[in-house]
């Protein structure tokens, strides 16, 4: 059995990629219950190199670093780009709260299409495009690992979920929390991110060591997703949901502002996987029962995401 932090399983990702059908199976297994249960699981061993995160760690603070200005002039336009730079108090992920006191930065795969949005890269910074490509396709190779992981806990072909994000329509999104005053006081329940689930199918999230990252429990009670070194958080987002039919749950989470460690800075990175705009997301075969038949009608992935984008920025 995986073995659980808080709560939340820790699944050994290395006898999926390396090992033999049976070892791949049990694999899914674990995943299979942890999406059951939490819609949030630790991931070790899963084939990124620790330097390649390290140098993209460092390249998302060079960029957050920069004058604001500079940041300005790459500005997040609109839902249907989702690239550039949000700025602090801009996105409320829980929209009946405050701004959510972080910044980010999004980027996507580029798409062939000449018509298609373009990322919006800062001027004279060849080496931050550079860094964020070649991590963009590591997430994206190490997703597809995943989601076959997913397929087979579903009972699914091995490529049921690849095929259905072959067009890799993913949003990576850089992360920045600044750190908070002294003295400073939450105001009408602001925090560095509000509470909410992710909108896509699987999110891939790298946290740095400062910690501050929630999950809800089925019971409702919020739980600390401490950091551990060597790992990356998957949960599973909207999309997901309804594929499966509530089997795997996408599961609030949020990010708080407690006092022991909101005078540091905090960088995560999530990569939030996203089937193919034109994807229609139906219950899956294997999800529905006689006790459980299907919950929602079909939406195309693409719907439902600006659908998601439009609440959080607001119209
Ligand atoms: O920064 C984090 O740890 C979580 C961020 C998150 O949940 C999100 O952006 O969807
Ligand atoms: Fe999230």
């Amino acid at each position: 059995m995986a073995d659980k932090v808080g709560g939340i399983p820790v699944i050994d990702f290395g006898p999926f990629l390396e090992g033999d059908t049976t070892a791949q199976r049990t694999v899914a297994e674990q995943m299979r219950q942890a999406s059951r249960e939490w819609g949030f699981f630790y991931l070790e061993n899963c084939g990124m190199p620790a330097e390649q995160l390290a140098e993209t760690f460092a390249a998302s603070k060079a960029f957050f670093d920069l004058p604001t200005d500079e940041k300005n002039r790459v500005a997040w336009q609109s839902a249907e780009s989702n690239r550039g730079y949000v700025g602090i108090k801009r996105e409320r992920l829980d929209p009946s709260r405050p701004g959510d006191l972080k910044e980010a930065f999004n980027l996507a795969p580029e798409q062939p299409d000449p018509d298609a949005h373009k990322n919006l890269w800062p001027k004279g910074h060849p080496q931050f495009e550079e860094t964020m490509t070649r991590f963009l396709d590591e997430c994206i190779h190490t997703a597809d690992r995943v989601l076959q992981a997913f397929a087979l806990a579903l009972g699914q072909p091995a490529d049921f979920f690849v095929d259905a994000h072959n067009l890799h329509h993913h949003t990576l999104r850089l992360l920045h929390y600044p750190p908070l005053p002294e003295g400073f006081e939450p105001h009408d329940g602001e925090s560095r991110a509000g509470a909410h689930t992710d909108y896509g199918s699987i999110t891939l999230l790298f946290q740095d060591d400062v910690g501050g990252l929630e999950v809800r429990t089925r019971a409702g009670d919020w739980i600390r997703a401490t950091p551990i070194p060597g790992t990356v958080v998957v949960n599973t987002g909207d999309l997901m949901h309804r594929w499966t039919n509530h089997v795997f749950c996408s599961t609030p989470h949020r990010v708080n502002v407690a006092p022991e460690h909101r005078h540091r800075d905090r960088y995560s990175i999530a990569f939030f996987c996203h089937p193919n705009k034109d994807a229609v997301i139906t219950c899956i075969d294997t999800c529905a029962t006689e006790d459980n038949p299907p919950i929602y009608g079909p939406i195309t992935a693409g719907q439902h995401l600006h659908e998601q984008l439009t609440n959080t920025y607001g119209p």
